[in-house]
């Protein structure tokens, strides 16, 4: 994959910083990863509290990385890198620019599986968190919208195979995103956000 097909390119937002790259990795590369993460990642089925009622999560997580953390009101010990994890962080961070110390991995198995309107704003990521995002397997929609501006506009993207996307600056702060359920028939999708969590 040459240089160009990899650049990350702006994403025109008002009170934000959200950059994308469509082929980051090529459909060969982002194969492998995608075999390689369903088969060597320690998936599990995670409980949230809806309603105060405990709810299995609409998807499967891991989380991989440095330092605990707190996510969506869990308390989440991260598991030692593993060599994939720390190939795609390497240079997830020479394309951001950024040092990351862990990841939150995300599958969604079927159209069902999904991602509720959140920030990504928890206090141990700092005051203007830089967040990269890597897809791969199914195309999935992503939505971004304006937390306070009615004039603007929500946006939705296509996270492709071997997409990357990046979120920094006061994007967290302005701005909610989402994964919505599909009804369409997708191929099971594996996310991964790069994150600095502060100790
Ligand atoms: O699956 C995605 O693309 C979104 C993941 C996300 O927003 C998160 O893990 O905080
Ligand atoms: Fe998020």
């Amino acid at each position: 994959m040459n240089d160009t097909g990899r650049k990350l390119k702006p994403v025109p937002l008002p009170d934000a910083e959200v950059y994308f790259s469509a082929h980051f990795f090529n459909p060969e590369q982002s194969d492998v990863y995608l075999q390689e993460l369903l088969q060597q990642v320690n998936w599990q089925q995670e409980s949230i509290k809806l309603f105060g009622k405990l709810q299995p999560m609409p998807r499967l997580t891991a989380w991989y990385g440095d330092k605990g953390y707190t996510y969506s009101g869990l308390e989440n010990k991260p598991q030692p890198w593993l060599p994939v994890l720390q190939e795609l962080r390497e240079q997830v961070e020479q394309a951001s620019r950024q040092q990351y110390n862990s990841v939150l991995l995300n599958l969604y198995r079927t159209g069902q599986d999904s991602m509720g309107w959140h920030a990504d704003n928890e206090r141990e990521l700092g005051q203007e968190p830089s967040i990269a995002s890597l897809s791969f397997g199914g195309e999935r929609r992503f939505a971004l919208k304006h937390r306070s501006r009615k004039d603007v506009d929500a946006l939705r993207i296509t996270l492709n195979h071997g997409s990357l996307l990046l979120m920094q600056g006061p994007t967290q702060h302005h701005w909610l995103h989402h994964i919505p359920k599909t009804s369409k028939p997708v191929q099971p999708r594996i996310n991964l956000t790069f994150r600095y969590v502060h100790g």
